[in-house]
């Protein structure tokens, strides 16, 4: 048995063994939470032209001035401002040629198309928004691999583009594997528990645009969990939960050897999650999970998001950490790197009490997993430690 792999060589073993998924072009609107699948150029400048900043008056020389005219959105002023002129001005309007200041209303006193200072006069290029400030045709605005947010957003449509091209939504099947799992939480009999961990992996998956299908639960015998799993052969990646590990009744391994995969590692040296599996057939992706709750949330929060960001393009598809003071001593570790629960206020981190690899109160009542690297001493109240942050709470 080959040992575990350590955190790092198993993501990287993992991202290598799938490709991007194909380009597809949509409308801008339909490409929020994907990733760039180009750089974004500019095909036009913001602003186009000089633009007032403020409500008031483009002037010219020093004053006092006579309103020779209006510039407001969409309705610019046509022909040249002279010296003593001014042209009444909105804000985004497009400012009138000789034109060289604006002068906000509040320091302006109109009269019978006469314009007078009551306070400093502005300087010169004050409250202007220069052509191609913000940016220019032409130019690089975002690199390929880049998340689609809501700023993003306004920036494709800005810079003249109506579609964008990004990854296709991989198709992802959860199948949740175990006799004990039963279907509805209502009708849950003693000897049993709820089926969870499809349901939470898709909803850990929520942020990232997926066409997703559940499958279960699959009792632990071989021909139930082929049949699942040529079920779930369209998909570009089958999430499994369960039967990881070494027991006799733990069959992902052989269930996946019989559907025709291959064991790419199995095993990776982080508590919780070791017994993860994965396994490829063809451009297929298989992530068997382990079945304790804890276990599976990490991994799939450690290997399957990763995953999912590369499969849709991301430029930089792992998580990011954040440092956090521990609110508490942390103890000592041993050879696997571990994922503490935990819980963020303000800048300090505490981890949960309860850290067993099947406890969902825990896991629910955290907002964090707090990483401690293998082999490493106690650490003290107050120290920095990395942190990665949940959405769940
Ligand atoms: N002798 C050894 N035993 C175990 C080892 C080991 O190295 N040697 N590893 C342990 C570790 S670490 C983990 S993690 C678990 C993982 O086991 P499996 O992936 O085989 O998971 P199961 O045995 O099927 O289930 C474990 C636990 O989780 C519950 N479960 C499973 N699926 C779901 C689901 N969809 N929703 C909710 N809960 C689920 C299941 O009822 C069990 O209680 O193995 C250790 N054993
Ligand atoms: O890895 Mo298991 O996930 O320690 O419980």
């Amino acid at each position: 048995m080959n040992p575990p792999l350590p955190l790092e060589q198993a993501q990287a073993r993992l991202l290598a063994l799938a490709e991007p998924l194909d380009i597809e072009i949509v409308p801008v609107a339909a490409s929020l939470a994907r990733y760039l699948a180009t750089p974004l150029i500019a095909g036009r400048s913001q602003p186009p032209a000089d633009l007032s900043a403020m409500d008031g008056y483009a002037i010219s020389g020093q004053g006092p001035w006579r309103i020779i005219g209006e510039s407001r959105g969409g309705a610019p002023f046509s022909g040249p401002v002279r010296s003593g002129e001014a042209v009444r001005i909105s804000t985004g309007a497009l400012l009138p040629e000789g034109s060289d200041r604006v002068l906000i209303q509040e320091n302006a006193l109109s009269q019978d198309n006469e314009l007078t200072l009551t306070s400093d006069l502005p300087a010169y290029g004050q409250h202007i928004r220069r052509a191609g400030f913000d940016f220019s045709s032409g130019e690089t605005l975002l690199g390929e691999g880049n998340w689609i947010g809501a700023g993003q957003v306004a920036l494709i449509l800005a810079s003249g583009a109506g579609t964008v091209p990004v990854r296709r939504k991989p198709r992802v099947t959860f199948i949740d594997c175990g006799d004990e799992l039963a279907a509805s939480p209502a009708q849950c009999p003693p000897d049993r528990i709820p089926a969870s961990n499809g349901a939470m992996l898709a909803a850990l998956a929520a942020n990232i645009p997926c066409e997703t299908r559940y499958i279960g639960p699959v009792p632990d015998r071989l021909d139930a969990l082929s049949v699942a799993l040529e079920t779930a052969c369209e998909s570009d990646l089958i999430v499994t939960s369960g039967g990881a590990s070494v027991g006799d009744h733990d069959l992902i391994r052989p269930a996946l050897e019989a559907y025709g995969a291959q064991i790419d590692f199995w095993r990776v040296a982080i508590k919780p999650g070791k017994p993860l599996l994965v396994a490829r057939k063809g451009p297929q992706i298989i992530l068997g999970l382990p079945g304790n709750p804890v276990s599976s949330f990490a991994t799939g929060f450690l290997f399957m998001l990763p995953l999912l960001r590369h499969l849709s393009g991301a430029a930089a598809p792992l998580p990011r950490q954040h440092l956090f003071h521990t609110g508490t001593d942390l103890p000592a570790t041993g050879p696997r790197r571990e994922f503490l629960r935990g819980c963020i206020a303000g800048s300090t981190v505490t981890p949960l009490e309860e850290q067993d690899s099947s406890a969902l109160l825990a896991l629910a009542r955290a907002n964090a997993l707090i990483e401690r690297p293998e082999n490493s001493g106690e650490v003290k109240a107050g120290t920095d430690v990395p942190v990665y942050l949940l959405q769940n709470g």
